[in-house]
């Protein structure tokens, strides 16, 4: 196929373009054999087009892609009534002919690098301001299919079974020929479709227009093997695999060629029956992504190869809807930002980085692209997003909704927990605060004894305002949960360690229990005091990992956050609902700091935890009973082994005299009397009056907890000027006493 061919046949409709005035990345695509030009792309749709031999004619759509490369807003279509040869040289004198067809199967993948390229957006960009708009009426079905009068709503129609619409009688053909197959009488549909498991695109926005945005060849691993089954069409595939081009346009799912590893996957396609599949567009991965702002969410139709050709339509059907009820996911949900796509090993790394690698390592092809290859994330300080017409929305709208430089640190979050999605809010608390907003009256939460005073803070608040059950019981001995749970079971919250008396909770035990016990229950961990850098409770099972970010994530008390991670797209969707709907979303510039923040995380916590370790030695020998799981002496030491890759560096100890501990606390120099933990300087407190302050005193003796206790947060300081602090506080406050360490006062 050449692209003469289409010189022939090619009638664009224009919409404005725009392209983000960072965006020039063309150069950067010229290396490589692929020439993709980056700052626009453009979609061919048979499925919107007149046919006309060999090829149908092929509506473009251009869609500016950010320079990010992970946003595009919808694709624009583009009518120029000029033929394409005009239309791109007077774009550009400069066209390549790359990856032609041999088999003239008009692969549109084939085509798209075949026209790509533009040399100077600003001169495309004049070419189209020029050029009168079409109609609205352009997508009229006329132009979807040569010689068919059929309208969207009859094509609809024929998606329920009135076989209006025949499939040329030249589609039925070998499928091989580009020529053959989509000759005169031929819809562009066939065309496709004969290659398989292609997916046009299309739907009914929000207010209610019709968009059919791209098609184009999905590939089997592209889709969620649970909910995709086998399908038909998608099971055509392989042949399109072996090409390793797999390509579906629009603003959903893209390009991915194993070369260059940039495989992608789509996520939460639900297979509705075989030839339906509904698609969260916010699911979408790959990292240049393009997502969708609107609508959230399409049929999409894969073609049924033996029959005739089926054009997306998607107005939210019944079951449709169905199926977004019961995933919790609304029609008119708003705009959702980035994703986090998992990271993908590139091509280069043979084995997985290490943690302390992936904590500083921020991968240029899964994290949000600046144009200017800025080392530092930039701080993109602005409340609103200025977009590009009035009904096509960009990524980002308004930065409660999401901003480039949060989709940064989520990005990179998320990689480091272990996670498919991470948002970040404004407080540790606030990520508690939205994870409770999954719950509803009547629900039941089981949760531990020991516990953060701030958690068990805001369970008294919702089990007296808001029906909810709530259950504290002994997370640290499995077996105490198990009474408790039962189908109203909704969320099971999991410190470990405990704050502040350091006990351990067998994760993985829990979870299982939880997910065979619980139809709806929910674990949910706070991995604060370990940090992505000691366990990922994922991994061990969890549903929700939330983490204060104020702590060990940015390690300098010098901005208050709060980390969500999740596996299920489902719940990330959720829990950005409330996010963007409650406006706690974490501020640009505190997401900058975050993430600068997490870039250290790894040293910091390895010299935190090695003081931490040598503290907890010292405090023993001492004669105080310690509470860390790094000393063999914690009963639960092997159990915190499994879980997590080290003891961190909070630890508490008992002195058996609230004065004696007052004393300590107040006696040292070095160690700031602070809640919290994490930060880079030690902090001493004693919870009992500080953090666990809201905890009602008769509940604290309820629950055991010590009134005496001392927690230490250890810092990076010199190890030797901390233990000569404390022994200069414990020296002091036990002179003239008569006390020794570890002895109760009478
Ligand atoms: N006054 C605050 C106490 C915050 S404690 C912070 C941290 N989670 C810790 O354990 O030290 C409050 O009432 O929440």
């Amino acid at each position: 196929m050449f692209f003469g061919d289409l010189a022939s046949c090619l009638r664009l409709r224009e919409q404005p373009v725009t392209c983000h005035p960072l965006s020039d990345p063309l150069r950067r695509w010229e290396r490589p054999r692929r020439r993709y030009y980056r700052g626009l792309s453009i979609t061919v749709s048979p499925a919107l087009c007149e046919t006309a031999a060999p090829f149908p004619s092929f509506p473009f759509a251009i869609s500016p892609v950010l320079p990010q490369h992970h946003s595009s807003p919808p694709i624009q279509a583009l009518g120029l009534n000029k033929k394409p040869t005009e239309v791109i040289r007077s774009i550009t004198p400069r066209i390549w002919y790359s990856r032609m067809s041999t088999t003239n199967r008009p692969f549109l993948s084939t085509m798209l690098t075949n026209i790509w390229a533009f040399r100077s957006r600003q001169q495309l960009l004049r070419t189209l301001a020029k050029s009168p708009s079409p109609p609205p009426q352009a997508l009229t079905p006329q132009r979807q299919r040569r010689g068919s009068s059929t309208s969207l709503s009859s094509l609809h129609s024929l998606e329920k079974g009135r076989k209006s619409v025949e499939a040329p009688a030249t589609n039925t053909g070998t499928g091989t020929s580009a020529g053959g197959g989509g000759g005169a009488g031929g819809g562009g549909g066939h065309q496709w479709e004969r290659d398989g498991g292609k997916l046009w695109i299309g739907g009914r926005t929000a207010d209610g227009k019709e968009q059919y945005y791209s098609l184009g060849v999905i590939r089997r691993k592209s889709f969620d093997q649970e909910s995709i089954k086998v399908d038909k069409s998608i099971t055509k595939l392989t042949r399109v695999e072996r090409r390793k081009r797999f390509y579906v346009y629009g603003f959903l799912i893209y390009v991915t060629g194993k070369r260059r590893k940039r495989a992608f996957t789509a996520k939460k396609l639900v297979l509705l029956n075989r030839k339906r599949v509904f698609i969260s567009l916010h699911s979408i991965q790959r990292r240049e992504v393009t997502i969708s702002p609107q609508p959230p969410y399409l049929d999409l139709h894969p073609f049924d190869l033996p029959f005739s050709a089926r054009i997306a339509q998607s107005p939210m059907d019944n079951l449709a809807k169905t199926v977004a009820s019961r995933l919790g996911l609304e029609e008119n949900m708003p705009p959702t930002p980035l994703d986090s796509p998992k990271r993908e090993a590139s091509p280069q790394v043979k084995k997985p980085l290490s943690m302390a690698t992936e904590l500083v390592y921020i991968d240029s092809a899964t994290g949000v692209r600046d144009p200017y290859n800025a080392a530092s994330v930039p701080i993109y300080q602005t409340a609103t997003f200025k977009q590009n017409s009035a009904t096509q929305m960009g990524e980002y709208d308004y930065t409660r909704s999401g901003n480039p430089t949060r989709s940064q640190l989520e990005r990179h979050l998320a990689k480091i927990m272990k996670a498919k999605r991470a948002l970040v809010v404004t407080s540790g608390m606030g990520a508690m605060d939205v994870i409770t907003r999954l719950l509803k009256a009547g629900d039941e939460v089981i949760a531990g004894d020991d516990l953060y005073g701030g958690t068990n803070r805001l369970l008294k608040y919702l089990s007296t305002h808001g029906g909810i059950t709530v259950h504290h019981v002994d997370t640290t001995k499995t077996e105490s949960v198990i009474p408790f749970l039962n189908e109203k079971t909704a969320l099971v919250l999991l410190e470990t360690p405990t704050n502040p008396l350091i006990k351990i909770c067998d994760i993985t035990a829990i979870s299982s229990l939880v997910h065979q016990k619980c139809p709806n229950g929910v674990v949910v961990v706070d991995n604060t005091m370990m940090s992505p850098m000691l366990m990922n409770p994922l991994d061990l099972g969890a549903d929700i990992v939330y983490e204060s970010g104020t702590k060990y994530l940015s390690g300098h008390h010098d901005l208050m956050a709060g980390v969500l991670a999740v596996n299920s797209e489902d719940l990330g969707e959720k829990l950005f609902f409330t996010i963007n709907a409650t406006g706690c979303g974490l501020s640009p510039f505190d997401s900058w700091l975050l993430l600068r923040g997490v870039k250290t995380l790894g040293i910091r916590m390895e010299k935190q935890q090695a003081n931490a370790e040598r503290i907890a030695a010292y405090l023993e020998d001492r004669g105080f009973k310690v509470h860390y799981p790094g000393l063999r002496s914690h009963p639960q030491y092997d159990l915190h082994a499994r879980l997590a890759r080290g003891p961190g560096a909070v630890l508490s100890f008992e002195t058996g005299s609230t004065t004696i501990s007052e004393k300590i606390v107040e006696g040292t120099k070095i160690h700031g009397i602070s809640v919290s933990f994490g930060c880079i300087n030690s902090l001493i407190s004693m919870p009992c009056r500080m953090s666990h302050a809201s905890i009602n005193e008769q509940t604290r003796k309820e629950r055991g907890l010590p009134e005496d206790l001392i927690r230490l947060a250890v810092g990076i300081e010199d190890v030797e000027d901390l233990i000569e602090d404390l022994e200069g506080a414990i020296g002091g406050a036990y002179e003239g006493s008569g006390l020794v360490p570890g002895q109760q006062e009478a």
